[in-house]
This record gives structure tokens, sequence and C-alpha cells, in this order.
């Protein structure tokens, strides 16, 4: 088991909870998308879930160890965590941004050095994105900088992989790009991926789990197919949608599709 959270609730102060008594499991390859209403708390639930927001009650533990006690420098070298908005205040290249990632392998003053940045132009080409090396990020459309951003977080070598919404504002191309990588990432490679998402048609298509959160704080969990089904989704986004299954080529491909408000 890489990551386990137990009995977790928070809500920020002076507010309800809006998370109560989460509880899951994640082992190694695994994917797990967590999905929700706007505003439910899919973000604080992965802020907590490492530790950039601590639980009011419960814990999380990596590898059986509470994440409280895990020193930072350890716990960031063995967790990667891409969040959701990313604008810069300074230029930096896509080269630049990825050799960032190797920050939590160094000293406190120590430079990246020449190792450093063959790992980052090495990480680039395997993902196929070594053309925007020495592009501005600040320049770099949604998809670009989102791949950039996943090259920056696999070059930590890390166990587990959080991304929040990694495939909003992506067109179709850009968000398969990002959804193969990820997929091959924990499939192949045997990193764990926590990912928000506001597609259950990605959810379904790459993740071995779900937790889908409404907004009384109740949640459910389990298998992807298991949780995303047509009651489940209806109850927590109140929404009608249809959940498809066709043949394509020789993949069976499920979609969801949402129809109409439910009354009430
Ligand atoms: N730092 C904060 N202080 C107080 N309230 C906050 C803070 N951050 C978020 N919230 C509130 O907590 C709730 C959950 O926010 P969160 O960002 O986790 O939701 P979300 O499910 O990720 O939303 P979305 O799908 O819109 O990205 C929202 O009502 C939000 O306004």
């Amino acid at each position: 088991m890489i990551l386990e959270v137990q009995n977790g609730s928070f809500g920020y102060p002076h507010q309800q909870k809006i998370l109560k008594d989460i509880n899951f499991t994640l082992s190694k390859g695994k994917i797990l998308s967590v999905l929700g209403p706007n505003g439910v708390g899919k973000t604080t639930l992965l802020k907590c879930m490492v530790g950039l927001l601590d639980w009011i009650e419960g814990k999380s533990f990596l590898y059986g160890e509470d994440i409280k006690h895990i020193n930072t420098k350890k716990l960031w070298s063995k967790v990667s965590y891409i969040p959701q908005s990313h604008t810069f205040a300074f230029s930096i290249t896509g080269l630049e941004m990825v050799v960032l990632g190797r920050s939590a392998h160094l000293g406190i003053f120590e430079q990246p050095g020449i190792k450093d940045i063959e790992m980052a132009e090495e990480i680039m080409k395997q993902i196929g994105i070594e053309r925007l090396a020495s592009k501005d990020c600040n320049h770099m459309s949604g998809g670009e900088l989102q791949m950039v951003l996943i090259a920056k977080a696999l070059i930590n070598k890390p166990d587990l992989i959080i991304l929040d919404e990694p495939e909003t504002g992506l067109d179709f191309h850009n968000q398969i790009l990002v959804l193969n990588l990820i997929e091959r990432m924990a499939h192949e490679n045997g990193i764990c991926a926590v990912m928000n998402t506001h597609y259950p048609t990605n959810a379904i298509s790459i993740s071995d789990e779900a937790l889908m959160l409404n907004r009384t704080g109740d949640y459910v969990y389990g298998k992807t197919q298991d949780i995303l089904t047509e009651e489940n989704i209806s109850k927590a986004f109140h929404v009608n949608v249809a959940v498809n299954q066709f043949h394509y080529n020789d993949r069976i491909i499920k979609s969801i599709i949402p129809i109409s408000i439910t009354n009430g």
C-alpha cells in the first residue's frame, strides 16, 4: 500500500466540514480519480491527503508512515504535486521548469548540475516534448505547459503523483496525450496517480478507482466502473446522465453523457 487515508475530515476555519470521514487506500501503479461538483472539496482533499493541509481528524499514511511525521524533504522526494492553476511571475523555459523538479533531491544550497539537466532533457525526450526545452512557460499553450509540468513531476522519480485537473482546458488531442501519459506512468512504470477531474468519461477510461464527493459531505469510493454509475453521478451532480458502452476496434469504450438537470 502506498497511500492510505483513514477517517479524514476537514473544514476551513469558521466553516462547516466539507470532507467527512474519508477512507481509501491506493496501491502501487493504481490511478484514483476524484470527482464531484464545483466547490465540493476536491482540491482540498488532494491537499489534505499529502499534508499540504492538516486533517482536522484522521490521518494520511505513505508506506504506512503518518505523513505528518515524515521529513518534508523525504516526503517530497516520493510525492509530486501538480496544482491546478499555473501562472509564473518570471520567465522560465520548459527545460528550467523540468529541472526544478529535482529540487527535493538537492541540498539546501545545491544548484542543479549537468546531471540534472541531462535528466530533464531525457525525460522531455521520453514524453516527446524536447521541442519545448527553450520555450518560455508563460508562452506555452495549456497542453504544452501541462506536459512540461508532468515532466517536472516525473524527474522527481516519485512513487505518487497528484494532479489537480490535469486535462481541464485542453483540446481532445492534448487530453488524450496527457491521459495516455498518466496511464503509462501508472500502469507501466508503477507510479500511483491521484487526479481530480471534471470529466467522468476520462476517469472511466484510465482510472482503476474513483472517489466521488457530494455536497452533503458523503462520498462513494471503489472500483471506477462501480462508482461511475448513472445513479451515483446523478446523485452527486443533480444531473441525469446516460452511461453508454460501445466497441471501438478491439476496445470497449464507456462514455458518460449529461442529459438534463434533475428535479429537486
Ligand atoms: N483557503 C480557503 N479558505 C477558505 N475556504 C476555502 C479555501 N480554499 C477553498 N475554500 C472553499 O472550500 C470549498 C472547497 O474548495 P475546493 O477548491 O477544494 O473545491 P473543488 O471541489 O476543488 O472545486 P472546483 O471543482 O471548482 O475546482 C469551496 O467552497 C471553497 O470556496
